[in-house]
């Protein structure tokens, strides 16, 4: 709702209130007509000012709206009373005003922000475009380059880039709502005229056809598929060739056609499932409300590679003291060089104070004693990580916290190693660890939930989205990455290239595909896995080369690491690079030859496999691992399987994530198709469809939210 009030006489004051982000609900719609008829109505009241209760102006049309029946006064209209008023109408920008927030500010006569405040139209990010007038009053405001800019992105921009653009009229480092009133006061009774945006010319300039090529160039290269960038251009393109009223039917138009997109609900599913993840539970009945995070002041940092550094910079950048460790005072050294450079760059990135004396490095573990969490990231060895768990029992004070950034080793193993298994977690860190927004938090059967909390909390604090997962080979991520990787060998075998499953998998808008992603990571990295499994049997000949326990098994990855094709790193590996270290993929003839040679070899008769092919069998069994992820109570919900692939594995966002793209398919469709390819290849595990999907799909497939119904509570493990 808005609740009205009146300031000094003649100011009417029109407060949004609907926590937490004042979004614009059907009953704050409501509120804002019914006030501002009042506000016109009263004789005394020269000028309006609007604001949000709790220093936020408007954080938009309210998404959790958008499914159910509109209610209430429309947006568009509602707008149009404001900017048609014949009194001032000041919006007063504390917080955000974001969205429908920002365009009802547009609306507005004049705006004033707080110097903190953030402004945005991050519709695109929801699948939607700017669509209560955004697309056309922006534009004639700040011109079309910035609009554009601003509109496809999404991003916020603070109040003085606001004020640089002439967004806003005004910043102020004190209260907005009294310096809107000021301003109220001083432009009552002025002329209106010029403040309307929805009357100013049409943007006009010589290189707009320039410009706008440009720009739908950019959007069509960045969007890997999303139509909302594009569909923004369109909106916005309007604005310069239609009169205000055509343009604005033009933006309803697209508006419409985005509104009701998959994609549009794929990506608001998204955002409230990023927001679900800290809401996070575990098979035992632990819960995010119920558990109380360990404070933590010190943290250490254990092995200073790739990984350790990215971690450092992390926890100093989070406030924190760090102390880092690296046994030899030569790779000591350059850490401390490197992790300089990082903070460096990244403070001047980010616009924020350098943080570099937030760490000490040290030579000996010793440093560590005094520690409230120590998170340890050395090399994926589990022999080298027990000895250290080991020393780390011994060395540390009473009640720290024992993190391991492991991708995918066993938590429990490391935690029968210290005298305080209830204090162990794994934290699966994603490189570069000090970008990457992704954190999997592994709790074992004997980490508290006090653990678990505080490691999901330092999470928080290094700005990481952290998901909370089981314990189990892979954890959730790496688990569902296996069956996908497996398949797209398998399809090598049969005849399809690299570069054909690649294109493939990159048109569905992964960032990559998966033999890209392979020869970027180094192809070295599973083989060490492999042959620590004991699936690596160089030489094997006939039949048995392809099976491992009685299923079929590609050992194409382990031939190439025999011919030293790393990947990037040694020039060689799916693809040819001109150097080692290149990063620009070429096709490589010598790789086809020897596919040939190997099917010749193993009297498989390469066939012509069609996309739709290569696409199920990559993501059904990718799917349906998720599934038993579920079944198995790894993951908590499928919500937080669609955050770690969004997030950590380059699912395209506007897909919604795995889980959501098996419902948006249809669950019998993605059974069907299951069943259909394990028939064909009984010997794929990973094919046979999990009992929760067909549990699911016998239940007529009920919605995403819902499926957590249908998860058997598996045994309590904390
Ligand atoms: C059908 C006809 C429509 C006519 C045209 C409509 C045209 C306009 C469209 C829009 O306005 S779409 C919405 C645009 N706005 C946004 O995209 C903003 C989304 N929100 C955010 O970016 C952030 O939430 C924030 C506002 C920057 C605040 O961030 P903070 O980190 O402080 O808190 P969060 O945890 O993100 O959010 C707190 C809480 O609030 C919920 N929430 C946030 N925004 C909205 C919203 N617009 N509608 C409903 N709910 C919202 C958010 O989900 C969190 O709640 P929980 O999920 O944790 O319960």
């Amino acid at each position: 709702m808005a609740f009205y009030s009146r300031v000094s006489g003649s100011v009417g004051v029109i407060t949004l209130q609907n926590p937490p982000v004042n979004a614009l609900s059907a009953a704050v719609r409501q509120g804002i007509v019914d006030t501002m008829h009042r506000a016109l109505s009263e004789p005394e009241v020269k000028s309006v000012v609007i604001c949000g209760q709790n220093g936020k102006f408007c954080g938009g049309a309210d998404i959790r709206e958008f499914g159910a029946n509109m209610r209430g006064p429309p947006l568009v209209p509602m707008i149009h009373l404001i900017e048609a008023a014949e009194k001032p109408v000041v919006a007063a920008i504390e917080g955000v005003a974001l969205g429908g927030g920002l365009e009802l500010a547009l609306g507005c006569h004049y705006r004033i922000a707080h110097s903190k405040a953030r402004l945005g139209l991050p519709e695109v990010t929801l699948g939607l475009l700017p669509g209560a007038g955004g697309t056309q009053r922006l534009p004639r405001l700040i011109g079309v380059p910035a609009a554009l800019e601003l509109i496809t992105t999404g991003r916020h921009a603070t109040a003085a880039e606001a004020l640089q653009l002439g967004i806003v009229d005004e910043v102020t480092d004190h209260s907005a709502v009294d310096a809107a009133v000021k301003f109220a006061q001083s432009v009552a009774g002025k002329s209106l005229d010029a403040r309307r945006i929805s009357t100013y010319p049409r943007p006009r300039s010589p290189d707009l056809a320039e410009i706008f090529e440009k720009a739908m160039k950019e959007v069509r290269r960045s969007a890997r598929g999303a139509i909302a960038p594009v569909t923004c251009v369109q909106a916005v393109h309007a604005s310069v060739t239609l009169p205000y009223a055509k343009g604005m039917e033009r933006e309803r138009e697209l508006f419409s056609t985005l509104f009701t997109s998959g994609q549009a609900h794929a990506l608001q599913y998204y955002f409230f499932a990023q927001r679900a993840v800290s809401r996070w539970s575990t098979p035992s009945g632990a819960r995010w409300d119920t558990s109380k995070p360990r404070p933590v002041h010190k943290a250490a940092v254990i092995g200073l590679g790739t990984m350790g550094r990215g971690i450092s910079v992390s926890l100093a950048q989070a406030g924190l003291s760090v102390v880092a460790v690296e046994t030899q005072e030569k790779q000591l050294l350059e850490a401390k060089q490197a992790v300089s450079g990082m903070l460096e760059r990244s403070a001047k990135r980010r616009g924020v104070p350098l943080a570099d004396d937030k760490i000490k490095y040290n030579c000996s573990v010793q440093a560590v004693a005094d520690a409230d969490l120590v998170i340890e990231a050395v090399f994926e060895d589990m022999a080298l990580k027990k000895t250290i768990f080991q020393q780390l029992s011994g060395i540390c004070k009473p009640g720290t916290l024992l993190c391991t950034n492991t991708s995918g080793l066993d938590i429990d193993e490391l935690a029968s190693q210290t005298q305080s298994p209830e204090l162990v977690v794994g934290m699966h860190f994603f490189a570069p660890a000090h970008v990457m927004k992704l954190l999997e938090v592994v709790y074992g059967p004997r980490s508290s939930p006090e653990a678990l909390a505080t490691a999901m909390e330092m999470g928080k604090k290094m700005g990481k989205v952290s998901v909370a997962v089981g314990n189990c080979r892979g954890f959730v991520g790496n688990r569902m990455l296996k069956p996908y990787l497996e398949q797209a060998f398998f399809l090598l075998e049969e005849g399809a290239t690299p570069e054909q499953v690649d294109q493939v998998l990159e048109e569905f808008g992964f960032a990559m595909g998966v033999f890209k992603v392979s020869d970027l990571s180094g192809l070295d990295v599973g083989w060490k896995v492999r042959k620590a499994d004991g699936l690596v049997v160089p030489g094997s000949t006939g039949k048995s080369a392809r099976i491992r326990g009685g299923s079929r098994y590609s050992p194409l990855g382990d031939l190439l690491c025999e011919q030293g094709r790393f990947g990037q790193k040694t020039g060689r590996g799916w693809y040819q690079y001109d150097k080692p270290g290149g990063r620009v993929a070429k096709p490589d003839p010598w790789l086809h030859g020897f596919l040939e040679e190997y099917r010749a070899r193993h009297g498989l008769v390469a066939r012509r496999i069609d996309h739709q092919e290569m696409l199920e069998r990559c993501l059904y069994a990718l799917i349906n691992e998720g599934f038993q992820i579920l079944q198995d109570g790894i993951a908590a919900g499928p919500e937080d399987i669609d955050v770690i692939y969004v997030l950590g594995y380059g699912w395209p966002r506007h897909r919604g994530g795995p889980m959501f793209y098996a419902g948006l398919v249809g669950l019998d469709k993605v059974l069907e198709r299951l069943e259909h390819y394990h028939q064909v290849y009984p010997d794929v595990l990973g094919l046979k469809p999990c009992s929760l999907i067909r549990k699911l799909a016998a239940s007529s497939s009920p919605p995403i939210h819902r499926w957590r119904e249908f998860i058997q509570k598996p045994r309590s493990q904390l």
